[in-house]
Formats: structure tokens, C-alpha cells, sequence
């Protein structure tokens, strides 16, 4: 029974090998290899494209504004430094106090205003990355006009603000004063290249920077003939392109100097009270002369004989306001084709704009960075808001600085007077301008430009890319090797069948 059982199950394997040519050993060896060697591939594609805990280098740039100074931490990954790791804002700390320029008389204190945001730079930048950190600091319109008039004091600043930056761990490379030039295109350079248009050659987008002390445009013009003003010309290849920028920095007509030259203009017509229009009904400060004189920008226009204070008070008049304005500048002379104002050459406005800086804040309060709602509804809004009494603006915003609030009604009018009529913007070409603060999570401004340059971070030449980014290349690899097993299976299915018809038993 047993031996006839054993027969039986002899022949049901002979039979199922028959029936089965996959059931050799050959077949079975194979299909062993065959899956195993999936398996290490695919394994090896997984681990290969397993995200790995990123690495970021740093640097720090200190931005010492004439208002004030703000320090910017950016990173990018450590393993892309060959230019192509996208640079972008980490932190940032506002220094307390006013600008370094303020500290003219007590230099020292300039250094040490930096000390509690450099502390913050310690704490937010990995310890291990500290020593090749690049640190810079890039002064602007407060030391330009601070060198002016005093550049024993401004070197003495300086130098108080190198001792106290060289007491930190980072890779110290200077501090210095950008010309205005250097200011409008590296916040050009910032806003395209955040805005990925550098790299991808994209239409470029133009720069409205607007400080305290001094005001940058920046654009791309069509058909620039850069011979009328070279130095209104700054050229860049960047990323394999051209660019041949137009660009000028306006020293005074920052919004606080050019308040200054508003009033200066007033007391012109009578030195003991200012009743002004840019001023909401029922402000009413003393304010001290030699304090508003106290800047190149308007010192020669300090009247003979002026008293000590004058009583500076509001009118609310968005209209005279606007005519305040119009005087502090001067649309009369021109040796150029085309001009914008006080001499300077600019040719026609070109592409979309991007406005930052105080442009922002400014229309931010307002309600007014929507620049599709027409230039017209624009100005009636802001008449409205300079015609609301003093006390109720205050009311209406407790959280707001009072020297800026009373201030925006004025910055307003200065900002469309500025923007229509300084650069020629029309009621259609105002749509082409976006006010903003950060593009990706990074501000605009100078800064990241600056750094950027300094550390060589933009090639000049578009950097050479594999064809296919690492995953892709994997990927590929894998699916070939998988397709080779397969079709080398299918062979195998195909020529098995016809020796099994003469069956070899064993
Ligand atoms: N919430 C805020 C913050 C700032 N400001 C104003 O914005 C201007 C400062 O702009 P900023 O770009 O910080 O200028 P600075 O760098 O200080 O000046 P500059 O570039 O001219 O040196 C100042 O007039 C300040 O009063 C404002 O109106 N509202």
C-alpha cells in the first residue's frame, strides 16, 4: 500500500513538473536571484532617496538704517554651497534705539546697541557654524549724511561698531557705508531673486525702497541707452543673462528728512507756528527748531533769527497737503531726455514694481496696499484719514507709536506725490506696483542682495546641472532593471513550455 502510495506521489510530481516547467531548479534559482536583486534595488533607491536630516550654513548681515538697525540671519544648505542652494531669512532682530548715526556724539553707545541682537545671533545660529559664519554690517542714508557733515564722527562710529561686532564668535568681514547705488541694486537683486526670476531668466521686477534718509528705484528699462546717465547704470550677469539696471538713490528724500524739508519749507512763512495741512485737526506739539534743522538736508535753510521752538499744529488737509509736498521738489530743470525730479535722468517706467520698506508700513496702516482700486479712490481715502481728528486717531489705535501715527497722513501724501509725480507713475501704470513686506518668508530690502554678492552666491554663468536630479536617476535605473527581469522571465516562460513536451522524467 505504502510502496503503491509512494508510486502515486512519484507520479504526481513527475506530473507537476510537467504540467510545471517553472518547477526546476534552474527556474527556481533564478526567480531566487531575480527577487533578491528587486529587492537590493529597491531597497537601494529607498535608502538613497531617504530624506536626510538637512545641514545649513549661515551668514548675518546688520542693516544700520538711519531710523534704525535690524539684523537679518539667512541660511541655505550646507551641501548646495556651490551656488545653488536657495539663500533665505532665518531670523531677524530689531536693535532697540535709534540708528547707529544717532550716536554721533557718543560712539560707543553705537556699539553697544548692537549687543542684544547679536546675543539673539549666538543663541539662533548652530554653535558649530558660529566661527564660519560671514558676518557684515552695511550702513546707509543716516551714515551717509552723518559723513557729511561730520566724518571724523562717522569714523569714530565705525570703529566703536567693528570693537563691539569683532567680540562675537562669527567670521567678522567688516563694517561699511553702501553708496546709494550699491542700496537700490542689491534691493533689486534681493526682490528678483527671491522672487525666483534671476535664475529662471524671467521678466525682472523693479525696486521702490524708501528709508528714513534716502529713497532707492530700480528697474530694468526697455531700450535703456545707458550712454544718457552711465551712472545711473549698474550691469550684472547673473545666472547666464544681462541685465542692465537703471538705478538712483535719492540722499533727503527718505520720509523723514523729507518731513524735514516740508517744514523747513513752512517756517518760511512765519518761524513761531506751523499750521500744517499733513497734520491731523487738533495735533498741536512745541517742537524745538535746532532739533528740525538738525540734518544737511535742510541746515542751510535755518531762517536768521529763529526762536527756539515753534508750535507745530495740524490742519487735516489732504489737498494743501499734497501742495506742502509738491514743494520739496523740483520739477523744473532737466538736461536730459526724460527726468524724474531735481535734475535727475530716468527713463520711461518699465514692468511691475515691487515697494518696500516704509512704502509698506505706511500704506499697510492705511489700508492702502491694493493698488487696483483707482488712484482717485486712493487720495480720497487718504483725505479722509487726514481730516479725522487727532484724538480720535489716537483712540483708534493705542498700539501704534505715536511719532509714526501722526506721521502717516503726511507719508501718505508723500508716498502717491512721490510715486505720480517724482516718478511719473499714471493712474494705470500705479496697478503695476506691489507693496510688500517679505517675499517667501524673507524681507525685502538690500540685505540679502548684499550678502548674496559678497559671498559670490549668484554665478555669472548658469552653474551645469546633472540631466536628472539624483531620485530621478535612481528611479530610472530601477524601473530598467525591472523590466530586463521581467522580459528576461518571459523568455524563459516561452522556450520552458516546448521542452516540456518531451518531458525529461526523472
Ligand atoms: N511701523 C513703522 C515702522 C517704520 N516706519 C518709518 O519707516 C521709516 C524707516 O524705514 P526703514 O526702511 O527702516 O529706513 P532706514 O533703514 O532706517 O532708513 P535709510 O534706509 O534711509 O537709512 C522711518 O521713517 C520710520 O519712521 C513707519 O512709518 N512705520
Amino acid at each position: 500500500m505504502s510502496a503503491q502510495r509512494a508510486a502515486g506521489s512519484l507520479t504526481d510530481c513527475r506530473e507537476m513538473k510537467e504540467k510545471n516547467p517553472w518547477h526546476t531548479p534552474v527556474t527556481i534559482s533564478i526567480t531566487v536571484i531575480g527577487v533578491i536583486a528587486i529587492v537590493a534595488l529597491v531597497t537601494v533607491a529607498v535608502l538613497q532617496n531617504k530624506p536626510v536630516p538637512q545641514k545649513y550654513k549661515y551668514g548675518i548681515v546688520l542693516d544700520a538704517g538711519s531710523s534704525h538697525t535690524a539684523l537679518y540671519i539667512y541660511k541655505w544648505p550646507a551641501e548646495k554651497d556651490n551656488n545653488t542652494g536657495r539663500v533665505e531669512q532665518e531670523h531677524s532682530c530689531k536693535v532697540k534705539g535709534k540708528g547707529i548715526s544717532s550716536y554721533a556724539e557718543t560712539p560707543w553707545q553705537a556699539g553697544e546697541s548692537l549687543t542684544e541682537c547679536m546675543e539673539d545671533a549666538v543663541k539662533q545660529v548652530p554653535t558649530k557654524r558660529h566661527f564660519e559664519t560671514p558676518l557684515y554690517l552695511g550702513a546707509t542714508a543716516g551714515m551717509r549724511l552723518l559723513h557729511m557733515e561730520n566724518s571724523v564722527a562717522s569714523d569714530k562710529v565705525f570703529q566703536a561698531v567693528e570693537k563691539s561686532l569683532q567680540k562675537f564668535p562669527f567670521s567678522y568681514q567688516g563694517a561699511r557705508m553702501l553708496s546709494g547705488q550699491e542700496e537700490g541694486a542689491f534691493g533689486w537683486v534681493t526682490v528678483n531673486y527671491l522672487d525666483d526670476r534671476l535664475k529662471q531668466g524671467l521678466e525682472t521686477t523693479g525696486a521702490l525702497d524708501l528709508g528714513g534718509a534716502s529713497t532707492q528705484i530700480s528697474f530694468v528699462p526697455k531700450n535703456y541707452i545707458i550712454s544718457e546717465s552711465p551712472s545711473n547704470s549698474v550691469t550684472f550677469r547673473l545666472y547666464g543673462n544681462d541685465y542692465n539696471l537703471y538705478t538712483h538713490s535719492f540722499l533727503c528724500y527718505g520720509k523723514d528728512q523729507v518731513l524735514r524739508l516740508a517744514l523747513a519749507h513752512q517756517t518760511k512763512s512765519g518761524p513761531g507756528e506751523i499750521a500744517d495741512p499733513c497734520f491731523h485737526p487738533g495735533y498741536s506739539e512745541s517742537k524745538n527748531y535746532s532739533v528740525l534743522y538738525d540734518s544737511p538736508c535742510v541746515s542751510d535753510r535755518k531762517p536768521q533769527g529763529a526762536p527756539v521752538t515753534f508750535h507745530h499744529k495740524g490742519e487735516g488737509n489732504f489737498q494743501q497737503c499734497q501742495e506742502v509736498v509738491k514743494n520739496v521738489f523740483n520739477f523744473t530743470s532737466c538736461k536730459y531726455s526724460r527726468c524724474s525730479f531735481n535734475g535727475v535722468f530716468q527713463p520711461p517706467l518699465h514692468g511691475q514694481f515691487g515697494a518696500f520698506s516704509a512704502y509698506y508700513y505706511v500704506m499697510d496702516f492705511l489700508n492702502l496696499t491694493d493698488t487696483s482700486v483707482p488712484l482717485t479712490t486712493v487720495k480720497d481715502k487718504l483725505a479722509k484719514h487726514c481730516a479725522t481728528p487727532w484724538n480720535q486717531i489716537i483712540q483708534q489705535h493705542p498700539e501704534i507709536h505715536v511719532k509714526y501715527l501722526a506721521e502717516y497722513c503726511f507719508s501718505g501724501a508723500y508716498i502717491l506725490t512721490l510715486l505720480t509725480e517724482g516718478y511719473n507713475f499714471t493712474s494705470e501704470s500705479y496697478s503695476s506696483i506691489k507693496f510688500i513686506k517679505k517675499i517667501k518668508g524673507s524681507d525685502a530690502g538690500w540685505t540679502l542682495g548684499y550678502m548674496l554678492n559678497l559671498t559670490n552666491m549668484i554665478p555669472a554663468e548658469a552653474p551645469d546641472s546633472p540631466p536628472l536630479p539624483h531620485a530621478g536617476y535612481v528611479s530610472i535605473v530601477t524601473v530598467i532593471a525591472l523590466l530586463i527581469f521581467t522580459l528576461f522571465i518571459i523568455f524563459l516562460c516561452r522556450f520552458r513550455p516546448s521542452s516540456s513536451k518531451q518531458p525529461q522524467i526523472v
